[in-house]
Order: structure tokens, then C-alpha cells, then sequence
């Protein structure tokens, strides 16, 4: 059967303020690379993926100039203040073989863990269903905390899922659901949120909870562990 192959949007343009190193977190060191070094190696090595569409903040002086990897075209453009804009900059960036009802992958910089296996997963699953995202369902108590971070109540936690990258819609459904969000001056977190707000119902679909996003220091620690144990 004809599998199509899918070209990744990949949004670089953070600054990494929560991490608090010296540069943005996506070139900080990881088990002898620079973190985005593993996430596109990861992404490159992937049979379904064509290309990847890296977006970098305007003023990065980091990126190390790859324009390709195994094989796979490499581009860049430049993103925006907010990850959502980041991810609309790529979408408009995407080569012209790249047509309007092609589906698309987005995916973190800063998750440089993912599994093979659940990106197959992610597609299988996600092109029948029109559109999905990896993640995984809440299996801790959930708590609202108050400023002072006391515990104020227990949340419901059945059907709640944390959202993972990759994440995977049609370019043309994904661009304009995000032009509708800015157009309302509306933030959205990820690409799902953009696509719940014009009324779609992304499919979810488990994948492993070591596809972690690396946001603080500590995080490198257990990244550099799983990405031996996630090879
Ligand atoms: N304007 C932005 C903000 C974030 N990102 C990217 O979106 C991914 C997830 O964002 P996050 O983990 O929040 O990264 P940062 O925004 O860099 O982190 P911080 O909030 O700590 O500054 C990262 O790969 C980041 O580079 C982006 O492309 N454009
Ligand atoms: C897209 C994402 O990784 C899904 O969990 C997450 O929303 C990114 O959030 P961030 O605050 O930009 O890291």
C-alpha cells in the first residue's frame, strides 16, 4: 500500500527561560550532542518522515546549519513570539510538494525521547481518524493549589490526558485553525487546542511517558537516561 510520506514541522524559536542556561535549552548539551541534535536525528530517522521544517527565533545564533539528515531535506524559517505562531510560520514555510490536505507532523525540539514506535502509532491511527495527537492519561491525583501551593481540592482526573508531541493534522486544517486563534488573540498551548477551538476532536493516542519535553535543568538528568533506554 502507498504510505505517504509526511513532512515535520519542528518549533526551535524558545528562548528555554525555565531551564536558565546560557544559551536557548534546544542547543544545550546532551549526552555529547546539542539537544535538537537528538530530537531531529530521532525525527530524520523515521521511514514515514520526508523532510523537516525546523523553526528558529529570529535572532538565533545556534543553529548549526543542518540541511539534511539521513538523507532528509532540512529546511529553516523563522518563527514567532508564541509557539503557536512558531508553528504557523513553519506550515507557511513547508515546500510546495507539501499540498493543502497533505497531513503533517509537529513536534517539540525540546523532546528529544520519542519513540519510533509511537510515531508509527501516531500516523496509523491518526490519518483514518482525520487528525491526533500522542499523549498519555493522568495516572497521578490531580491537585489545585492556591498561591501559597496548598492543596485547595482534588481535580477529577478520569479522562484527562497530558499532550505530547508529535502532533497530527492536515496542513490546510491546522494553518487556518491557527490563523483563527490569532485572529481572536487567542494563545493556544498546542496544536490540538487550535484545532478543538474550530470545532474538530482531535483523536488521542497513548504513547510512552518517557517522550518527555525538557523544560528544566533537572530534565536533561533523566533525558540523557532515557534517550540509552528509548534508542
Ligand atoms: N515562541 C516559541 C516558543 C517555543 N517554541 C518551541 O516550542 C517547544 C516547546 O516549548 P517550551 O518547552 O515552552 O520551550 P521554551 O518556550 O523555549 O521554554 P520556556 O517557556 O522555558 O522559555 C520548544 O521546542 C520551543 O523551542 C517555539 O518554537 N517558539
Ligand atoms: C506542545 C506541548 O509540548 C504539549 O504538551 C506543550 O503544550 C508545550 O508547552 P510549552 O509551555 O510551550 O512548553
Amino acid at each position: 500500500m502507498n504510505m505517504p510520506m509526511l513532512w515535520c514541522v519542528v518549533p526551535a524559536a524558545g528562548r528555554g527561560l525555565r531551564v536558565g542556561g546560557d544559551c536557548p535549552k534546544q542547543y544545550l548539551p546532551l549526552a555529547g550532542h546539542m539537544l535538537i541534535e537528538h530530537t531531529l536525528a530521532r525525527l530524520a530517522a523515521h521511514p514515514r518522515i520526508a523532510g523537516l521544517l525546523v523553526i528558529l527565533a529570529a535572532d538565533d545564533t545556534h543553529w548549526p546549519g543542518i540541511t539534511a539528515l539521513g538523507g532528509k531535506p532540512v529546511l529553516t524559517t523563522v518563527g514567532g513570539s508564541e509557539r503557536c505562531d512558531s508553528v504557523l510560520a513553519g506550515l507557511n514555510a513547508l515546500p510546495v510538494e507539501v499540498r493543502d490536505d497533505d497531513f503533517v507532523l509537529v513536534h517539540d525540539a525540546a523532546r528529544p525521547c520519542v519513540r519510533q514506535s509511537d510515531i508509527d502509532t501516531l500516523i496509523e491511527r491518526g490519518i483514518p481518524a482525520g487528525g491526533a495527537l500522542l499523549g498519555a492519561p493522568l495516572r497521578d491525583t490531580l491537585k489545585r493549589a492556591d498561591t501559597a501551593s496548598r492543596s485547595l481540592m482534588t481535580e477529577p482526573r478520569d479522562q484527562r490526558w497530558r499532550a505530547f508531541t508529535p502532533q497530527l493534522f492536515r496542513r490546510a486544517e491546522l494553518s487556518s485553525a491557527l490563523q483563527a486563534v490569532a485572529q481572536a488573540k487567542l494563545i493556544v498551548s498546542d496544536e490540538a487546542m487550535a484545532m478543538e477551538h474550530a470545532g474538530h476532536a482531535p483523536l488521542l493516542v497513548e504513547g510512552a511517558e518517557d517522550n518527555i519535553k525538557v523544560t528544566t535543568a533537572a530534565d536533561f538528568a533523566l533525558a540523557e537516561f532515557l534517550l540509552v533506554k528509548t534508542a
